[in-house]
């Protein structure tokens, strides 16, 4: 399922209206109606099973108690003068004739409704739904049921503009449930950044197709329970019309990335079959991240898994995953990498299919005897073709060369993992600006520097050097704990070494090890006590 900014989802509004013909109007009237059933659901407490929208990936159905929402009290419809008041407007109308009462709520003189919205507001009027316009403190919300937000949708543009700001504000002062229309009022639509103030919503039901803001933090907070509902755009314009930002769920896997989540392992498959991985992780301080991302590379189904580390750990590690190979680099018995010759894991690196370097990796000298540092000394000594991914550590001293725009180009087989932390250091942003538009700074990255960006954090992005940008929904607060990250590092390895391209193997290992992480947390009494090491068991 694809993602959409406000600009790409007018382009296809636009484009089923004008040049395929359905009338604007029959747009609104169904997404009007999706949102009235929606609400008449919760109401009623029928569940969503034969509701004609999809609950989205990543999103909780809402419990609606035993009594189901409301408790009869009429339904409050705020409605703005765009044509998100519109879809609020048919909304009200599809309520009162499925016996939900409501009250109208304009936000400002409805006579400043414009064109299809103007044509909803004269014939709520004419059956005399019932309707005021909001003066601050006068809302009796004690009175009402819970509350559908029909202020503002994609046609918004920065912090909401008084009386819409006190509307919002008492709305969520209220404690009613509500129901937002396409978006809860205040999302950026694009970002998923929340303005002062934004609808806290109980549910939204989308229109057409789901807005990146609703999925990614702190949109995603404030949308609550995401419903898409169809309301006539053919299928396949979005892509036609040049989208390229994916939900990832197992159909994107499966359809757009070639990548089937469930495929079965070849029944005469041998270990030689599903390939090597060479992991170049963990020092003295931190074994434990190498011992974590090269278990994962072997959870993922890699046929063989070797380790290499400074020498000196060699001895202490023997036997700590008996299935994993050891390779000793010598280390000048310091138990780093600061003296193992990065020429040496290069030369062991292309015996095998894919290499992951920089789990626990640690400080290592900035620049060799040529001026050049240690990890663009194993960068222009890999083989070209041979698929990598670059984590933690391995990414600082990539930022501290400073010239990585320099680095001569490796073909699509490179995959960088930065947590917001680690990207800040890579392109000089702050990191609050990179979560302030995670899927626009993460493509623009990728497109530049022609490799796979995985963006971490909740909600993971990833891009591909062609533009294409996948949003991961799975995947859980618990896992905001030290060693997650090596695993997914190893994962991702060992999917490359199985031969998945770059993008697919990226996005199928975030994708596995979000919902790792979701089994996991399920197991324990309290998400906050999983550890990284619990994902494993579950891959
Ligand atoms: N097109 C279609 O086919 C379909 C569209 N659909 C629906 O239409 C929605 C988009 O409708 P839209 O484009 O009319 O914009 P919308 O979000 O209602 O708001 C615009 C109004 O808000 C105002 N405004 C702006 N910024 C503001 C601020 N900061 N603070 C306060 N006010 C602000 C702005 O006023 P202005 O600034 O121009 O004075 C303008 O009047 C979309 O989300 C979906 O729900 C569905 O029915 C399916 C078919
Ligand atoms: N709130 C969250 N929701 C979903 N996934 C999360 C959340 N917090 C962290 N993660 C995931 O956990 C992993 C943490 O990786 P990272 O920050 O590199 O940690 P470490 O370096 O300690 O292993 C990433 O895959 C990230 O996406
Ligand atoms: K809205």
């Amino acid at each position: 399922m694809e993602l959409v900014t406000a600009e790409e989802m007018r382009r296809i509004d636009r484009h089923t209206i004008d040049a395929i013909g359905i009338p604007e109007i029959a747009l609104m009237e169904n997404a009007g109606r999706a949102l009235a059933d929606a609400v008449v659901r919760l109401v009623r407490r029928t569940g969503w099973h034969d509701m004609d929208a999809i609950l989205l990936e990543g999103s909780k159905e809402p419990d609606a108690g035993e009594a189901g929402w409301g408790g009869g009290k009429p339904w409050a419809v705020l409605v703005g003068k765009g044509h998100n008041g519109g879809d609020g407007l048919i909304a009200a109308r599809h309520l009162a004739l499925r016996g939900v009462p409501v009250r109208i709520i304009y936000a400002t003189p409805p006579e400043e409704l414009r064109g299809e919205a103007a044509r909803q507001r004269d014939i709520a009027e004419r059956l005399q739904l019932p309707a005021g316009v909001y003066a601050p403190g006068a809302v009796d919300w004690s009175a009402m049921g819970g509350i559908v937000d029909a202020l503002l949708g994609t046609g918004t543009g920065g912090t909401p503009r008084e009386p819409y700001a006190a509307l919002i504000r008492e709305a969520n002062a209220s404690g009613l449930p509500i129901v937002a229309a396409d978006l809860p009022s205040g999302l950026d639509p694009d970002t998923g950044q929340t303005a002062d103030p934004c609808i806290r919503a109980t549910l939204t039901v989308t229109f057409g197709l789901p807005k990146r803001g609703l999925v990614q933090y702190p949109g995603a907070e404030a949308a609550g329970t995401v419903l898409v509902a169809p309301i006539g755009i053919p299928v396949g314009l979005a892509a036609e019309l040049g989208v390229s930002t994916w939900l990832l769920t197992p159909e994107t896997l499966r359809n757009v990335l070639d990548a089937d989540p469930d495929a079965p392992r070849q029944p005469d498959g041998h270990k030689g079959t599903y390939g090597h991985v060479l992991v170049a992780a963990g020092t003295r301080a931190m074994s434990g991240a190498g011992l974590l991302c090269a278990t994962a590379a072997l959870r993922s189904g890699a046929g063989l898994v070797t380790w290499a580390v400074p020498e000196l750990l060699a001895e202490s590690l023997i036997g700590a995953q008996p299935e994993l190979m050891l390779a000793p680099v010598a280390d000048g018995g310091r138990g780093d990498w600061l003296a193992a010759d990065p020429l040496e894991v290069a030369a062991m690196a292309a015996r095998r299919d894919a290499l992951v370097v920089g789990p626990g990796l640690g400080r290592v000298p900035g620049s060799g005897v040529d001026g050049r540092g240690w990890l663009r000394r194993l960068w222009e000594a890999l083989p070209p073709e041979l698929p990598l991914v670059v984590d933690a550590d391995a990414l600082n001293h990539l930022a501290e060369a400073g010239d990585f725009a320099a680095w001569p180009k490796r073909p699509d087989a490179t995959v960088f993992t930065p947590h917001p932390g680690e990207l800040a250091r890579l392109t000089g942003l702050p990191a609050r600006d990179i979560q302030r538009d995670r899927i626009g700074v993460a493509r623009e990255y990728a497109l530049r520097h022609g490799v796979t960006l995985v963006l971490k954090g909740a909600r993971t992005v990833v891009a591909d050097p062609f533009g294409d940008v996948y949003v991961n929904p799975t995947g859980n607060p618990g896992m905001a704990t030290g060693g997650t990250g090596d695993v997914l590092a190893g994962v991702i390895a060992g999917l490359l070494a199985q031969g998945y391209p770059a993008t697919a193997a990226a996005a199928l290992g975030v994708y596995r090890h979000g919902a790792a992480g979701d089994r996991a947390a399920a197991k324990r009494r309290s998400p906050a006590s999983l550890i990284a090491g619990d994902l494993l068991a579950e891959l």
